[in-house]
């Protein structure tokens, strides 16, 4: 199986002098291709915190970090940025553009991509709204659109690209059960069909059944790794 994800030894700390403070702490963790793992814990356990390290949106510190056979621990800026391109992001903070369409926000997706023309663009994204079932919506905008409806389009958008690896953080949280049902059932079945590996930040235990494997955090440190998932569901 080809690990996609490597991480060895990770420690990380925010702020400076006095106000150092470790958040996370010797972290090793392996994720193989076509996997979906579930990151749960209590907040302030640092899961937020991992996620973004291994997104390449925060500089990882010490310890190794591998995504994509790339190490991150250490990497410029610019190299941060092409790993960035690799991935698709369902994040609160990458938001859809309410001055665009659902067609036009999914076509982002495919923007920072130039060897992909316009025509191509236009073909894909049309297609990846059919699939998350917004066929009929590709010109609406965000305010026009039902909460589930703007995550399925954020989800079109992360997957558009077929990235190797998709990053998630409580891609459920403000969606009601059936509609976080219903997003998360999407995730699984698209990411099984283009084989791309998912980390998933959540508190939603409702959505824990679609995990191939949880990993617990607690006081920034993996608690237990590789549980069985029915353990959780009793
Ligand atoms: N930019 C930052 N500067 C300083 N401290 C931070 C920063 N971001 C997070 N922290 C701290 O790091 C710790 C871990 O935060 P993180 O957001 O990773 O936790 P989390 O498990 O994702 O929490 P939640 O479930 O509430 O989102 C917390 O103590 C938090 O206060």
């Amino acid at each position: 199986m080809t690990t996609v994800i490597s991480i060895q030894n990770l420690n990380h700390y925010f702020g400076h002098g006095t106000l150092r403070k470790q958040v996370l702490f010797n972290i090793n963790l392996e994720i193989n291709a076509g996997e979906i793992i579930i990151l749960t814990g209590p907040s302030g356990s640092g899961k937020t915190t991992l996620l973004t390290l291994v997104g390449g949106l925060r500089s990882a510190q010490f310890g190794s970090l591998q995504v994509l056979e790339r190490e991150l621990s250490g990497a410029s800026a610019e190299q941060l940025v092409q790993v960035r391109r690799c991935n698709g992001y369902i994040f609160q903070a990458h938001n859809l553009h309410g001055s665009l369409t659902a067609l036009q926000n999914v076509k982002m997706g495919l923007e920072l991509h130039q060897h992909i023309g316009q025509q191509q663009m236009q073909t894909r994204s049309v297609q990846m709204l059919e699939q998350v079932g917004l066929g009929n919506h590709f010109h609406y905008y965000p305010a026009q659109l039902s909460g589930g409806q703007k995550q399925r389009v954020t989800i079109a958008r992360a997957l558009v690209s077929h990235p190797q690896i998709v990053l998630a953080d409580e891609p459920t949280a403000s969606l009601d059960s059936q509609s976080g049902r219903d997003v998360v059932n999407l995730m699984q079945k698209l990411a099984k069909e283009q084989g791309c590996t998912i980390l998933m930040v959540t508190h939603d235990h409702r959505i824990l059944d679609i995990a191939d494997r949880i990993v617990h955090m607690q006081d920034g440190r993996l608690v237990q790794e590789g549980t069985i998932i029915q353990n959780y569901l009793i």
